[in-house]
């Protein structure tokens, strides 16, 4: 899956209109910088910010520790681990509304294939009344993946082709 997506010469998703119309000033979206292929969020990160939210991207240590929403104004980035471009460890956590959730693949049901290493599955846990939306090249898309009993199903996802609700 992972050298489908890095195959695709298309990377940008465009910002769906139901994602556009549920944005309000003041709310807090986790967005994603991506690597080795993912698809690229900007078009809806810059919707966000156009509709005055507030914006944070996630910050890891290693496999083991979960992962902190951390707020980002759009400047700088550090290298962190995994290869990943992450906030400075100071910046400070904000709890995400909306969190726009990277994959390496993804079913119409919902489910999710991430790294693997469990990080967004605790993050869902952690905020269970967060609107979870994969983004994802339709290259990702497979007939059906077999969730795990952690596994927290996204609400939608967003590809370059299209918005799919389960
Ligand atoms: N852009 C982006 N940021 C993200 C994620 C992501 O999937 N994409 N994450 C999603 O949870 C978290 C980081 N979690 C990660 C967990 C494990 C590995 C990892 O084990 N990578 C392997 C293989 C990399 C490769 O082959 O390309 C490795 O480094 O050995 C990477 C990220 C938070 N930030
Ligand atoms: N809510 C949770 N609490 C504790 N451990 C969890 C939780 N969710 C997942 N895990 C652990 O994380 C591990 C990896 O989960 P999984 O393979 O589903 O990750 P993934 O969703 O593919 O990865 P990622 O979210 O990092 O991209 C599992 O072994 C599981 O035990």
């Amino acid at each position: 899956m992972r050298a489908a997506r890095a195959a695709c010469p298309t990377r940008a998703v465009p910002p769906p209109s139901p994602f556009v119309s549920r944005l309000r000033p003041g709310l807090i979206v986790a967005s994603y910088h991506p690597v080795g292929g993912e698809a690229d969020p900007a078009a809806l990160v810059a919707a966000a910010r156009d509709a005055g939210c507030a914006m944070a991207l996630p910050h890891v240590i290693d496999r083991e520790t979960p992962l902190r929403f951390l707020q980002w104004d759009g400047g700088a980035l550090s290298a962190g681990p995994f290869g990943l471009s992450q906030p400075a460890s100071i910046a400070q956590e904000v709890p995400p509304d909306i969190i726009l959730t990277p994959l390496v693949g993804f079913d119409r049901r919902g489910n999710r294939l991430g790294q693997g290493a469990g990080h967004y599955d605790r993050a869902f846990a952690a905020y269970p009344a967060a609107w979870r939306i994969g983004i994802a090249l339709s290259v990702q898309e497979v007939e059906a993946l077999t969730p795990d009993p952690w596994d927290v199903p996204l609400h939608a996802v967003a590809t370059e082709k299209e918005w799919i609700v389960p």
